[in-house]
């Protein structure tokens, strides 16, 4: 559609992790959500892994953040602020051809025209020619190679960072869908939250992931492992490390979890009775990191009695499917375009 002077990305503003795929060339940022802002300046010092890097090591005047909270940044100037830094990092911004940019960004299901205008007229104000967003669900349907401009039922559950979100998309558009404010970072809280009150032992946020990843089970049933916590004892105040199994670390996540399943529910409840037939036949895909917890495909199986399928990419199929959907903007009917 564009000539090659045009340069395309598809941008994955997500809570937990940022990325930009770049027709031609694939994903050419992948990094963690995190900024470093100078407090006194208000500018950002860094951006992914480098300002991830300095949690807890950052001298005073430095903050580090994660800005984005449920796949949306409320505030429009640290938006543009992201984006500009994100172009710098990406290199867009040095190239002659930069006005020729154009940007496919995705949004949550139910973010507010305020919150996409925001994130638009902040990529505009980076220089970018054409921006469009698309929605998560749709982005991460085409980025897992679903064929979502055919009159076929397709479900789609996103499990990202901060959320959940669930659709069931036929003809390029969403026909029912749900969000949820919960995702593998509450998983994360779950396990913190447990180990607190049955250890009296304060552990990180990170400790708890790498615990989520190790030993975490979606399922009841699994051969069970035992690994070991790392914190802070909260009655000796003293560093302490303690052996805690994968049963425990199910148990802590469980009712979150639950919660997925009952938006997967409502969902299914929703969906017009002609396109059933389709979703019992071809399932519900998974994408997002989430999609990587160990027996989450086996728990949903289970509890919602459909064939499920992981996506092949799961972390990146919603920045692929971004970075595709620019030349399919005029045939899908809910990409929202703002050029
Ligand atoms: N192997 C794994 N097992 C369990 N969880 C995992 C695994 N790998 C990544 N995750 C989790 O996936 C989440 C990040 O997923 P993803 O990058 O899709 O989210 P995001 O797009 O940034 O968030 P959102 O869509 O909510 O804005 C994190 O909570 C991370 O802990």
């Amino acid at each position: 559609m564009f000539t090659n002077n045009n340069i395309e990305i598809g941008i994955d503003l997500g809570s937990t992790n940022i990325l930009v795929h770049q027709k031609g060339k694939g994903i050419i940022f992948n990094e963690p959500s995190v900024v470093a802002i100078n407090t006194n300046t208000k500018q950002i010092e860094a951006i992914g892994i480098e300002a991830k890097n300095m949690i807890g090591k950052t001298p005073e005047h430095l903050e580090v953040i994660y800005p984005i909270k449920n796949g949306v940044i409320s505030d429009y100037n640290r938006t543009a602020q992201i984006l500009t830094f994100l172009m710098k990092k990406t290199k867009f911004k040095k190239s002659f051809t930069f006005k020729k940019l154009h940007a496919t960004i995705t949004a949550p299901t139910n973010s507010t025209p305020v919150e996409r205008r925001a994130i638009v007229d902040a990529l505009k104000s980076c220089g970018a020619k054409t921006v469009q967003i698309i929605e998560n669900t749709i982005a991460a349907a085409i980025g897992a190679g679903l064929p979502v401009d055919e009159p076929i039922a397709n479900m789609i559950v996103d499990i990202g960072g901060g959320t959940t979100e669930v659709a069931i998309i036929s003809y390029g558009g969403v026909v029912a869908c749900h969000s949820l404010k919960i995702g593998g970072e509450q998983l994360d809280d779950d396990i913190v939250q447990y180990i607190r009150k049955k250890y009296n032992l304060l552990i990180g946020t990170q400790t708890a992931e790498l615990l989520k990843m190790e030993a975490g089970y979606a399922t009841e049933n699994h051969e069970e492992i035992t690994t070991s916590a790392r914190g802070r004892d909260l009655v000796t105040g003293l560093p302490k490390t303690i052996p805690i199994s994968s049963k425990e670390i199910h148990e802590a996540m469980k009712e979150s979890l639950e919660q997925m399943i009952t938006i997967i529910r409502t969902t299914l409840e929703e969906c017009p009775p002609e396109l059933s037939g389709d979703i019992v036949d071809y399932g519900i895909i998974l994408t997002g990191g989430g999609a990587l917890l160990n027996g989450i495909q086996q728990l949903l199986n289970e509890k919602i009695n459909l064939p499920v399928h992981i996506a092949p990419s799961p972390l990146e199929a919603v920045v692929i499917g971004a970075g595709k959907a620019i030349g399919m903007k005029n045939n899908n009917k809910k990409v929202k375009a703002a050029n």
